[in-house]
């Protein structure tokens, strides 16, 4: 029987669950930029849209189902690699604990082998971070500084050299350890939870799948936002404004907000994080099939 803890299936099934992510989000992020782009009506004039709906519609009539997947290569590019290694990374922290593959981990070992896949895609995500939300912020394209990511990372490169474009992964460190801990380990849980009696998780049916997968996003984020908005803070701030990195950013909202700031930008946080993760969890477990079917096929 083939185990469900190797590192490179869990890299192949876990960018595979990246694309879903992509693929499922990115219609939803496409209405979100035509409504925030759209051009200003001339006086007495009707908007090009007039609220979601009415976008829905004028694009599929216009572009076809194709119009709400323009632009997807650079998601692409980016998520798939990083759920690639976060998954990657949690068959890593589960095989260091397990004597054979068949052990079971208790939670807090599950919480630790999901503490390890967010060390390895910290790596490869604070620099993505960085520049992701340096270019989220941009205002409008006239006042804009960065044409996009690769002028982005050559003009922070040229400024501040490598320490620049890796600024906030201790940050990314403190919010992707625990995060990824309580998404691998809430995702196990409620798998175990939603398995019927006497069944198998590995059996477990489409609609308990995307329950576990959406509601381990939920968990995900409700740990990750706090650190999330301090880290974001801190990758848009001009250069020597936090001499102390996370702590004095969270020193200046203390002192400014209070605590209730940590929790900024939470509704659209969590409105995303059920659908993505959901359709994750579910391209993931797909693909592990796939994987497991063919490597038993070729070794048979
Ligand atoms: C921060 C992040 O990317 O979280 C992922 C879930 C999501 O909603 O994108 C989880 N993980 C980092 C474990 C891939």
């Amino acid at each position: 029987m083939a185990s469900d803890t190797s590192p490179v299936k869990g890299f192949f099934a876990g960018g595979f669950g990246g694309v879903c992510v992509v693929l499922s989000g990115h219609p939803l992020d496409t209405l979100k930029v035509r409504l925030q782009t759209q051009p200003k009506p001339a006086p007495g004039q009707q908007p090009l849209y007039t609220g979601t709906w009415d976008c829905v519609q004028k694009i599929a009539a216009k572009e076809g189902p194709r119009g709400f997947y323009k632009g997807m290569a650079a998601p692409l590019m980016g998520v798939a690699p990083i759920f690639a290694v976060s998954f990657f990374g949690f068959n890593v922290g589960k095989s260091m604990q397990q004597s054979k593959p068949d052990d079971v981990l208790s939670y807090p070992q599950l919480f630790l082998a999901g503490g390890v896949a967010g060390v390895f895609s910290t790596v490869i995500m604070a620099p993505g971070e960085r520049i992701k939300c340096l270019l989220q912020v941009q205002q409008s394209a006239a006042k804009a500084k960065y044409s996009g990511p690769v002028d982005c990372a050559k003009q922070l490169y040229r400024e501040g050299g490598i320490r620049s474009i890796y600024r906030g992964t201790a940050a990314t460190f403190a919010r992707d350890i625990p995060a990824s801990g309580m998404y691998f380990m809430s995702y196990e849980w409620l798998q175990r939870i939603l398995t019927p009696e006497g069944g198998s998780r590995s059996d477990l049916s489409i609609g308990r799948t995307l329950i576990a997968g959406g509601t381990a996003g939920i968990f995900n984020w409700l740990v990750a936002i706090p650190p999330d908005v301090l880290k974001s803070r801190l990758q848009i701030a001009p250069e020597g404004k936090y001499p102390k990195g996370m702590r004095s950013v969270f020193a200046e909202m203390m002192r400014e907000e209070g605590i209730m700031a940590l929790y900024k930008g939470v509704t659209p946080v969590l409105l995303r994080a059920f659908p993505a993760n959901a359709a994750c969890f579910l391209g993931y477990e797909a693909a592990m099939k796939f994987l497991n079917w063919a490597e038993a096929k070729i070794f048979s």
